[in-house]
């Protein structure tokens, strides 16, 4: 296996606030990562680190060892590195199949003119294969509003790997999703990046979604890493036990009541 991914001595502060400590992260090829930690303990700032949004204050970041400090979002994701945000980023007052369409247009490069020859029949018929693999047909011609959390998710994961990318960055997947709908939009999302053979690091405050679907878990606590390996050895230290489980955990039950509500 090869690294896809490393940090060596990342730092990033604001002001009096150190949001990322000396993180010293690699990645390897294949892997599904969950990056789990409490409120404020740097997960977001790890991220946008890694995928050119913010720059550290120090340290290294390597893309299949090239460094990518200093490179533009737009230059990491042709790189191979690509972010899915947890807010889905579709236009909602278009159709879910012009959605697919412009990103399908956008990853072949330049165009004269970005608009001419949109809908043609091979581009539509693209659009159907990944709408079908997302398990997202019923929604093909619906106004991306109106249509589901869930489903919306899944619409802007697979538009995020349209452009083939290598790694895959997605920020809380199921954050907003419902219950009945976590497990099913995790199974197709999971069976989706094994097919494209992409590496997944994903930030998630669920837990019984990091149980079920990483080989490996990031915990963050007040900017560092305080433990990295198996979701079973994470989750049986008593320090990730005591300073994120809990909060994660907290948070989960709101979440349920909120949803039993
Ligand atoms: N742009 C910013 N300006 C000032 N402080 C910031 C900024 N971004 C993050 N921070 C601080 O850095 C620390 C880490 O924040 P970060 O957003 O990375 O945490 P997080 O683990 O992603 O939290 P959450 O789960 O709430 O999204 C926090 O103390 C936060 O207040």
């Amino acid at each position: 296996m090869s690294i896809i991914l490393e940090t060596r001595g990342l730092n990033r502060s604001f002001g009096a606030v150190t949001a990322a400590r000396d993180l010293n992260v690699q990645i390897e090829s294949g892997e599904v990562v969950g990056v789990i930690g409490s409120n404020g303990a740097g997960k977001t700032t790890f991220i946008n680190m890694v995928t050119g949004y913010l720059p550290p204050s120090s340290g290294e970041i390597l893309f299949e060892g090239k460094s990518i400090v200093g490179k533009s979002t737009r230059e990491i994701i042709r790189k191979g590195m690509t972010r899915s945000f947890q807010v889905a980023q579709l236009f909602p007052e278009m159709t879910v199949l012009d959605n697919l369409l412009i990103a399908l247009v956008a990853a072949e490069g330049p165009r004269p003119s970005f608009f001419s020859g949109l809908r043609s029949k091979s581009r539509v018929a693209r659009a159907d294969e990944i709408l079908e693999e997302f398990a997202v047909q019923q929604y093909r011609d619906a106004i991306v509003s109106a249509v589901p959390q869930g489903a919306r998710k899944l619409i802007d994961i697979a538009m995020a790997l349209i452009g083939k990318p290598r790694m895959l960055l997605l920020d809380e997947p199921t954050s907003g999703v419902s219950v009945e709908e976590k497990f099913p939009l995790m199974d197709t999302v999971m069976l989706a990046v094994r097919r494209h053979k992409v590496t997944v690091l994903f930030v998630e405050h669920d837990m019984e979604i990091v149980e079920r679907y990483v080989s490996r878990v990031l915990a963050f606590y007040s900017g560092e890493i305080i433990s990295d390996g198996a979701p079973a050895k994470v989750f049986g230290d008593a320090k990730v036990q005591e300073l994120v489980i809990g909060h994660g955990h907290g948070r989960k039950t709101e979440e349920k009541e909120r949803s039993a509500a």
